[in-house]
């Protein structure tokens, strides 16, 4: 496991050597200066997670090496360290960008509790940074047959009212989660954050924790007091996605946050309050689900106060052809490389599929003609086997499994073994698999599991 690397910066030698000791007893790697200019050598050098600042410092004061600091690693937490009877300058300090401050003499603990928020605050920080950049590089809803219209008209009346839940239904990759995403931003929540989660990603207990957050100890692998989706969409939109996976333990629990707002975090005594406004997608019939005692009818009715359709794409062909011409041209910037092109007989071909992965299998359509033929005409040929009509392959389409729906299955079970065993840490999973955290990312993203 990572350690988090702390720097120390502190004129008072004993002091630094003290807490430089009780931090590496906790766990934690230190380093240490003794001034400012010193400080700012040491992270040119290596990065820190958290900075400890001395206001008052020999040569360069606090508050220029805060200054720097926050200019120089804008998120990295700096904690300042005033005096006692300097609460004002501390004060002064937060409000210049400083992520809290302690007051000399403190107590272990007292350090110890705020350097478990401040990193969780960064870990949330950085999720938040995260669901921003993938809001932005979404490619907006794109389609203008019919059905698509007057989804967006739909849509645009529904975000306009902040709170009213929304249930999205519509086969694997028609764009459910593009359509939540743009609820979020066409409804007056729009500067808040769109925190998404799919509930047939994680096992029960780590769905819990990621939604409502949880204690540190709280489970197996939880080495840290984590915060959980609920809190990080406060002000914003929670999109979960796969509700129906959604174990009916957790569906009383989630239940109650919908009818009073408020939730406790596992092994927490105390509960939490948050306001989101609520997102839930299907391509499973609720209805059923009720009728066979799998998903709760009072949750069902909470969550569907306003229901929304996406037809499958093979019922709008005329989208095909749009989307078709925004993935080329997306992939083609991607990679660097040419745009490909799709000659009428092969567009024939493309017409006459059945689409069962919907808006997601022609995008990994687009991703893989692209990385292949790079710029290239696309003969029909060059298609995948799915795409030319055998003997009785026509009504085999659904059921055969190509070796893409074969890797994309190992993939899946691969990451949720990862995410099981690290207790849903991402970065660990990521280095489990011999990934970097983007790609790892990237991945998840792919293949719909955020
Ligand atoms: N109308 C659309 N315009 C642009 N991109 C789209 C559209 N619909 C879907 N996509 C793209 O297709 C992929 C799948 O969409 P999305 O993840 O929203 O599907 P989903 O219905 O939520 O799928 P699942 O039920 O499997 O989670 C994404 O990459 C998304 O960006």
């Amino acid at each position: 496991m990572m350690r988090s690397q702390i720097l120390i910066v502190d004129d008072e030698k004993s002091f630094v050597r003290s807490m430089a000791f009780a931090l590496n007893e906790a766990g934690f790697h230190t380093r240490s200066a003794h001034t400012g200019e010193d400080a700012l050598t040491l992270l040119a050098d290596e990065p820190a997670d958290l900075v400890l600042l001395d206001l008052r410092l020999p040569g360069m004061h606090g508050m220029e090496v805060l200054a720097e600091v926050t200019r120089l690693y804008p998120g990295l937490p700096v904690i300042m360290i005033s005096a006692h009877g300097d609460t004002r300058a501390a004060v002064q300090a937060v409000k210049a960008g400083a992520t809290d401050y302690l007051t000399k003499p403190f107590a272990l603990d007292e350090l110890l509790h705020i350097i478990d928020t401040v990193t969780d605050r960064a870990r949330m920080q950085e999720e938040l940074d995260y669901h921003r950049q993938r809001s932005a590089n979404a490619s907006g809803l794109v389609g203008s047959s019919q059905a698509m219209q007057a989804l967006w008209q739909t849509l645009q009346r529904v975000a306009a009212s902040s709170t009213g839940r929304v249930l999205l239904l519509g086969e694997s990759g028609t764009g459910k989660a593009v359509v939540a995403r743009a609820i979020h931003e066409q409804s007056p929540r729009a500067d808040g954050a769109f925190v998404e989660i799919n509930c047939a990603a994680l096992p029960e207990q780590l769905i819990e924790a990621e939604l409502f957050g949880a204690e540190k100890g709280a489970y197996t692998g939880a080495h840290q007091k984590r915060s959980g989706l609920v809190s990080l969409a406060h002000g914003g939109t929670l999109f979960l996605d796969e509700i129906g996976e959604l174990p009916l333990s957790l569906q009383a629990k989630f239940l109650h946050f919908l009818e009073n707002g408020d939730y406790r975090p596992v092994g927490a005594t105390a509960s939490h309050t948050a306001d989101v406004r609520v997102v839930a997608a299907t391509n499973r019939s609720l209805e059923e689900e009720v009728r066979a005692g799998r998903f709760r009818e009072d949750l069902y009715f909470r969550l569907n106060v306003i229901e929304l359709t996406i037809p499958p794409l093979r019922e709008r062909g005329e989208d095909l052809q749009e989307l078709l011409d925004r993935f080329i041209e997306a992939q083609a910037r991607e990679e660097g490389c040419r745009p490909v092109t799709i000659p009428p007989e092969t567009l024939e071909r493309l017409q006459a599929y059945k689409w069962p992965g919907n808006v997601r299998e022609l995008r990994n359509l687009v991703e893989r003609l692209t990385i292949l033929h790079p710029g290239q005409r696309i003969r029909p040929d060059q298609l995948p086997h799915e795409f030319h009509p055998g003997p009785g392959s026509a009504s085999d389409q659904a059921t055969t499994t190509s070796l893409e729906q074969k890797l994309e299955q190992t993939e899946r079970q691969m990451i949720r073994q990862a995410l099981e065993q690290t207790g849903g840490h991402k970065s660990k999973a990521a280095e489990q698999l011999g990934m970097s955290r983007h790609a790892f990312k990237r991945r998840l993203q792919r293949l719909g599991l955020i």
